[in-house]
Formats: structure tokens, sequence, C-alpha cells
């Protein structure tokens, strides 16, 4: 195969992970022209394409170098590291990306008597993920019957296919929903970059490490937002003690008044209301919360 100047991205064509991944591809300075097909995406600025498919497609992509990275649930990029033959290129999971949380789990008939894994030997499990279900039940010695199925998964008990589910979970709802109980968590699964477990020792390589270094600084930043506020000295150890986690803070002198200071501080998550209103009973006032874009370290 001739090698490609340019990266390409596998990512999933239209499903929960298609919107916040491009959103976040979008934050990285990579924006798409759509094709007619709506297949394949050219980057516009950058020379990074993208490739859109199922997601159970897209390790395999990887795998085969069709895709040299691909943005996809752990769920499905560790099923198919389970099921994938010692022949074929490893796969590696680059970064976690902090969208599609869920998780793959063990769940059964609100009724029936369950109180550990060893309560399932003998039964029929349902999945979409016979490789990591074997995988726990070796782990956990216990000896059941695989059933594996497409989708729909949660219908099996009430159809008497299976005894009982391994499936996604999220709130919690499709399981009430068909009268089935969560009892025990196989994986805690988000969408992740994936790729080979080398660098490419081409120009895609030193691309792929610019995009980790933007992920890396959108990722960081995401859910941080930059405190502003106004402060007397005095007052300047009470508020501090208050702000929420982060870097230490930046003073700034205030032009006129030489006994108050401006703050800044850049907090690792939410700054809620009733944080603030503490900080301003500690002294501080003239306060803004601001989201961040980027950074660059
Ligand atoms: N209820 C959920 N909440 C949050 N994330 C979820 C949920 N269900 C699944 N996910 C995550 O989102 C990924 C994609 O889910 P989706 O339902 O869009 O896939 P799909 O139906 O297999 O799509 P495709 O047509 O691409 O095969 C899952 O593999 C999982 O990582
Ligand atoms: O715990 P919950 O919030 O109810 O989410 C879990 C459900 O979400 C996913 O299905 P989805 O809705 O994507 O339908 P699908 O099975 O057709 O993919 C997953 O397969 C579960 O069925
Ligand atoms: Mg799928």
């Amino acid at each position: 195969m001739k090698p490609r100047d340019r990266l390409r991205i596998a990512m999933q064509k239209s499903g929960r992970l298609t919107e916040p991944a491009l959103e976040l591809l979008k934050r990285c300075g990579l924006t798409f022209r759509q094709s007619r097909d709506k297949l394949f995406c050219f980057g516009e600025g950058e020379p990074v394409d993208l490739l859109l498919v199922r997601d159970d497609d897209i390790p395999g992509l990887i795998s085969q170098g069709v895709c040299d990275l691909g943005i996809v649930g752990r769920n499905v990029l560790n099923e198919y590291r389970r099921g994938a033959d010692g022949d074929a290129p490893a796969l590696a999971e680059w970064r976690p990306l902090g969208f599609g949380r869920c998780r793959l789990s063990i769940a059964v008939p609100q009724d029936m008597e369950y109180r550990e894994p060893s309560d399932l030997g003998g039964r029929r499990i349902a999945t979409s993920y016979p490789g990591l279900l074997s995988e726990w039940l070796k782990v956990q010695d216990v000896s059941a019957t695989v059933v594996t199925l497409a989708g729909s998964v949660e219908i099996a008990p009430k159809l008497g296919t299976a005894d009982a589910i391994c499936d996604l979970v999220q709130s919690g709802g499709t399981l009430v929903a068909n009268q089935l109980r969560e009892t025990d968590v196989l994986l805690q699964s988000e969408a992740v970059l994936a790729g080979p477990d080398a660098l490419p020792a081409d120009e895609r390589g030193d691309m792929i490490e610019l995009l980790l270094k933007r992920l890396d600084g959108v990722i960081q930043v995401r859910e941080s937002r930059l405190l502003l506020l106004q402060t007397s000295r005095t007052s300047l150890d009470a508020v501090t003690r208050l702000l929420p986690g982060g870097p230490q803070p930046t003073l700034l002198p205030v032009a006129g008044q030489p006994d108050q200071l401006m703050l800044q501080a850049l907090c690792a998550g939410e700054v809620s209301w009733r944080q603030l209103e503490e900080i301003k009973k500690a002294g501080a006032r003239e306060m803004f919360v601001l989201p961040v874009e980027k950074m660059l370290a």
C-alpha cells in the first residue's frame, strides 16, 4: 500500500459519538468538507481527513492500516482486542476523551436471586460483547453460556432466550423498563482515541503528535473555568482558601488602589453560585467566571 501523506481518522457516521467527536476535532482546529457519499470528509486546514463508518468497524480499519486513528467507545475497542488474532497489529488507547460515558454491566431479572457472580453458573447470558463477558466469567471462575446478540439484548430474559444479560448501562432507564437489576460492572467506558501501538515513523507520526498535544490542551481545559476577582490584601488569605482546586492564582496590582489586588485563578471544574457567594463573603468583589477555550503550556 502506498504510504499516505495525510492523516485519516475513523469515527462513527451517525450515532451517540458523532456530534461530540466532531465538536472535539473542531476545537483542535480541524474542520472538514463532506463528500457527496458522506463517508469521507476532506480536512480543510490541516492534512487530516475523516472516514465515517459504523463504530464496530473502527478498530479493524485501524488495525488494517486503512485509518491511522479512530474515535470509538472503549467497550468496542476492548471487545475487538479480545477477539483479534495474535498476528493483527496491536491497538492502543491513546487518550480518554470524556464523552460517551457508560458502563458494561451484568443485569438479572428483578425477581432472580443473585448475590455473587457464581450465581450465574450454568446460566445463559445474552450480550453483544462475548469477548469481554467470556474474559470476566473466566476471571470469576464461572462457567456460563454466552449468547451473542447484535442488539436489543435487554429483551432476551423476557423472551426466554437468556437468564441474564451483559450490556451497556448509562442512566439505568433501559434496565428498569425491562424489569432488570444491575449487579456487576465489567468495564467503565467512554469514547477514546484509538490508534496503533506505536507511532508511524513518517510525517503521519509527527501529525499524530501535534494532534495529541492539541487534544491534551482541549481536554485539560474543557471543564476548567477562569475565575477573576478583586480583593483587599487583608482578605487575600481567606479568599484564596476558598478557591476551587487548580494551580496557584496569579495576583495583579489594581491601579490607584494599593490595598486592592486582582486575582486570577484557573479552576479545575465548574464554579457554583454557592462557591462564589462564599468567596464574596470572605471579602471578594467584582467576580467573573469565564470558560476556557484553549491552553498551550
Ligand atoms: N446510553 C448510553 N449513554 C452514553 N453512551 C453510550 C450509551 N450507549 C452507548 N454508548 C456509547 O456510545 C457508543 C455508540 O453508541 P451507539 O448506540 O450510537 O452505537 P451503535 O448503535 O452501535 O452505532 P453504529 O450504527 O455506529 O454501529 C457505544 O459503543 C458506547 O461506547
Ligand atoms: O442506561 P440507559 O441510559 O437506558 O442506556 C443504556 C442503553 O443505551 C444503549 O442503547 P441505545 O439507546 O443506543 O439503543 P441501541 O441498543 O439500539 O443502540 C445501550 O445499548 C442500552 O440499551
Ligand atoms: Mg455499532
